[in-house]
């Protein structure tokens, strides 16, 4: 077969004449077969594009569906730490064991603080002396009531504190979502883990401290204590006063349609003063426990507390709880610091300075803790919106004296508790509580037949008493605290003869002494 090419002229001649159309020639059909080669290149290309836009649509329409889905049929709710419904959350997720997958963890001993730990052994006898907090930040998912819930943690570092041994926390987060149309469910699941916390903590006084700087607006309250409650009964005074203060804030508490109706706001101050030892926060912890209050505590002496400080923590206070400002006298910048330093470096013994019963703030010479807090930002929070809604505001003093009339008024303070130093009654009763008849059966026994009680000489008087009687009779009144003489009796707490025997040395003992130099306090 032949190709008569027009360029050509007779057969045979073409190529010699014009060999470029040979070369040419050739050309055209390496560019055909590249021609071939590259449709079915741009055939797959086509092919590959036209898969990848299918698949990217996919991914994209699955990536709105799950954005749909999760707007229309989710709710999520975020925990920030600081808030009282996080410690719910903590409670409530350990109680789940929501990161048990965790293989991060880091370790703590086990403290009095917040927990979000979960528990790595399965052993019952052995015991927990230590917390696993897992360190990742995974999702994680659970079920809960029928329901799915995923659960992150976030602590990205933008906000934090810095705690007291002065290393920088960053403030974590849960984030909870639910997924359901329910409404409701997400309402339902924090009651349930409000009430699982209430339930945890029935024994115990739940106490949030305000106790480092914060940057952040929901770091107040960063601290959270749990101190196991302590019965009314064991609070020594006077006949009454305690029965008293229990019945004046049960009152409170359950009249609050009263106050609205009214138009009075719903809060209510105590002041509770006297000398160091005599029993205020010991009431005021007692108290709580027995009528189910959380306790937020606050220094004023703290040095980072000033008013704006102090504002934003009475405001983060929720409803029915009890707001505590232990020795409300450190806040008057009217006060002359030396002098002041002068009564409590005699007072607290010298040097060190340190309180001999209690805690509180330490002393130290060169300067007494100084409140940043003025009295015009303590009435602020006192009287402000902050401090309505079912609060028992609670001050202690040691000086009532240095207390401006503005902060007592009613209103502020509307029932004021005096605590004194220990009467012969007192002293009495700390005796019998520290020898119970239940641990030292023995002494139920009257010491004697010839012990009989003067009053009532038919009665037979046991030899606790008699030991008990005999203790009072050698503490003078008025002259020690009750937590000097819980002290001594602690020395003696199984040998109750013998801490009779020691009372009248201990007394005139020069220890004692310096010990009790409280005394004059208030
Ligand atoms: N009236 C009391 N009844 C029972 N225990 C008391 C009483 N007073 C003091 N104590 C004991 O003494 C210790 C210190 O008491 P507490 O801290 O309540 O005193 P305080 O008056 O608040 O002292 P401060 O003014 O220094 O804060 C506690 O362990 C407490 O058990």
């Amino acid at each position: 077969m032949t190709f008569n090419n027009p360029f050509d002229g007779p057969q045979g001649q073409g190529d010699a004449q014009f060999p470029w159309i040979t070369s040419f020639m050739g050309l055209s059909s390496v560019f055909a077969a590249l021609g071939m080669i590259s449709q079915a290149y741009l055939g797959s290309s086509i092919k590959l594009l036209i898969l990848g836009s299918v698949v990217e649509t996919g991914r994209r329409l699955c990536q709105w569906l799950i954005v749909r889905f999760r707007f229309q049929y989710s709710m999520t709710a975020q925990f920030d730490e600081g808030d009282p419904a996080y410690e719910w959350m903590v409670l409530f997720l350990t109680q789940e064991n929501v990161w048990r997958r965790s293989r991060e963890f880091v370790v703590n001993a086990t403290n009095s603080r917040r927990k979000w730990s979960v528990k790595t052994w399965v052993d019952p006898t052995v015991k927990g002396n230590a917390e696993y907090v897992p360190t990742y930040q995974l999702p994680q998912l659970f079920r809960w009531r029928g329901h799915w819930l995923e659960i992150k943690r976030s602590k990205d570092g933008t906000e934090g504190r810095f705690t007291s041994s002065g290393t920088y926390q960053p403030i974590s987060s849960i984030i909870v979502t639910i997924y359901t149309l329910d409404m409701n469910l997400l309402s339902e699941l924090v009651e349930d883990a409000r009430s699982r916390y209430v339930e945890v903590n029935r024994p115990n006084v739940v106490i949030h401290l305000a106790d480092s700087p914060h940057y952040g607006p929901a770091m107040t309250w960063n601290n959270v204590k749990h101190k196991v409650r302590r019965p009314l009964s064991s609070i020594i005074l006077q006949e009454g006063v305690v029965d008293a203060l229990v019945r004046d804030a049960q009152e409170f508490i359950s009249t609050e349609d009263w106050y609205v109706e009214a138009g009075i706001p719903h809060r209510r101050g105590y002041l509770l003063y006297g000398p160091p030892g005599t029993g205020k926060t010991s009431t005021i912890y007692a108290l709580a426990g027995a009528l189910n209050l959380e306790i937020y505590s606050l220094s004023l002496a703290s040095s980072f507390v000033d008013d704006s400080f102090l504002q934003r923590a009475a405001s983060a206070i929720p409803k029915n709880a009890l707001f505590l400002i232990e020795d409300i006298d450190c806040a008057f910048a009217s006060r002359d610091d030396e002098d002041e330093l002068e009564d409590l470096m005699a007072v607290y013994g010298g040097a060190g300075g340190v309180r001999p019963f209690g805690g509180g703030e330490m002393v130290r010479p060169g300067g007494r803790p100084r409140s940043l807090v003025t009295l015009s930002g303590l009435l602020n929070v006192i009287d402000g919106v902050g401090s309505e809604e079912g609060k028992l505001f609670f001050a202690t003093t040691n000086y009532i004296d240095r207390l401006d009339p503005a902060l007592l008024r009613p209103g502020r303070i509307d029932h004021k508790v005096a605590y004194d130093l220990a009467t012969a009654d007192q002293a009495n009763a700390l005796f019998l509580r520290f020898f119970p008849e239940s641990r030292f059966p023995h002494l139920a026994l009257p010491a004697s037949s010839h012990e009989k009680d003067d009053t009532h000489p038919d009665s037979e008087v046991s030899t606790i008493q008699t030991l008990a009687a005999a203790f009072s009779a050698a503490i003078p009144a008025g002259e020690f605290s009750t937590a000097e003489l819980q002290c001594y009796l602690q020395a003696h707490k199984t040998t109750p003869a013998a801490a009779v025997e020691g009372a009248r040395a201990w007394v005139e003992g020069g220890a004692a002494r310096g010990a009790a130099g409280a005394r004059g306090a208030g």
